[in-house]
């Protein structure tokens, strides 16, 4: 399988580059609208520890939503499913940070990946603590699933966002207006808004992301029964109102962030990053949609 993947992702990476239409990259969080759009790059981390890769593997970028599975995670970990009172597991069918179900539904989000229900399990992972203390938890989880301790959070990104997070922070004075926020609203944003900054190579992110693939020799960093919820709730929801579609095109579970990322698992085979700038219409990279529906096809990856 080693020589086909190398050759498909090199394959995937020179057609990707070809291309004329990159997408728009995010521009309501200043930092992110600096990024070129007509980068690509694309990695691979299988089960039994295999590494490829193709295009620029080698430039950190900003793993906005993606790290939405991460603090899931450490959510679950924390509150069980005692987690699943504050936030639901629906998907929304509204863009990401659409704030009207969330007064129709009276401050219970739909699911863990739009922003209001990341601020939710932000919530919990805070727990009463300093959000430096809770984002040390989040960076050294990050961290000990890539086995890679060079993964940083971009404070000027972080920065920027604060600045014009209006949106997520009337989206956090909904929740506690609810009472379904136990931290103060600015502290619950501040972490939140630095957590979405951390910066990865797709090579780190395919790392870290091994540990949703469920077997193979790579931290264990949640139980096998927890790894299939996640699974199942990234086809669900993890690409907002292009879930439905992304489900029909790649077949895969996985997490997209407005930084251009996206995060894909093959459960018991590998784990895939891809990374491009420009988003289509949802918020979802553009190409990288493209390159993950041509990989699950050319390697006939699904779980259908
Ligand atoms: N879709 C995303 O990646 C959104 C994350 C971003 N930090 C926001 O809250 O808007």
């Amino acid at each position: 399988m080693a020589a086909k993947l190398q050759r498909v992702l090199d394959e995937i990476s020179q057609q990707m580059r070809a291309s004329t239409d990159w997408g728009e990259v995010a521009s309501y969080i200043p930092e992110l609208g600096e990024v070129r759009p007509d980068q690509f790059a694309i990695s691979v981390a299988t089960a039994d520890g295999g590494l490829f890769s193709a295009g620029d593997f080698q430039t950190r970028f900003s793993a906005q939503s993606i790290t939405k599975v991460f603090t899931l995670a450490i959510a679950l970990g924390r509150a069980g499913d005692q987690l699943w009172h504050r936030v639901g597991r629906e998907p929304s069918g509204t863009a990401f940070n659409s704030i009207v179900q969330l007064e129709h539904e009276q401050g219970r989000p739909r699911n863990p990946f739009v922003n209001a229900g990341a601020i939710v399990t932000t919530d919990e992972v805070l727990a009463g603590r300093e959000p430096r203390e809770a984002l040390a938890e989040f960076l050294g989880f990050v961290r000990a699933a890539a086995e890679d301790d060079d993964i940083h959070i971009n404070a000027d990104v972080a920065r920027s966002e604060t600045a014009h997070g209006h949106r997520n922070a009337a989206h956090a004075h909904f929740l506690a207006s609810f009472g379904n926020l136990k931290n103060p609203p600015e502290k619950v944003l501040g972490t939140y808004f630095h957590h979405c900054a951390t910066e990865m190579t797709t090579q780190q992110l395919a790392k870290a992301g091994r540990f949703l693939i469920g077997t193979g020799s790579y931290p264990r960093m949640v139980s096998l029964d927890r790894v299939r919820r996640l699974n199942a709730l990234m086809l669900t929801c993890g690409h907002y109102d292009g879930s439905g579609e992304f489900a029909y095109r790649v077949g895969l579970p996985a997490k997209s962030g407005v930084g251009g990322g996206i995060l894909g698992v093959v459960p018991g085979q590998a784990s895939i990053a891809v990374w491009s700038p420009g988003l289509n219409r949802n918020g979802n990279s553009k190409l990288g949609t493209e390159a993950m529906e041509q990989l699950a096809r050319e390697m006939d990856w699904s779980v259908f």
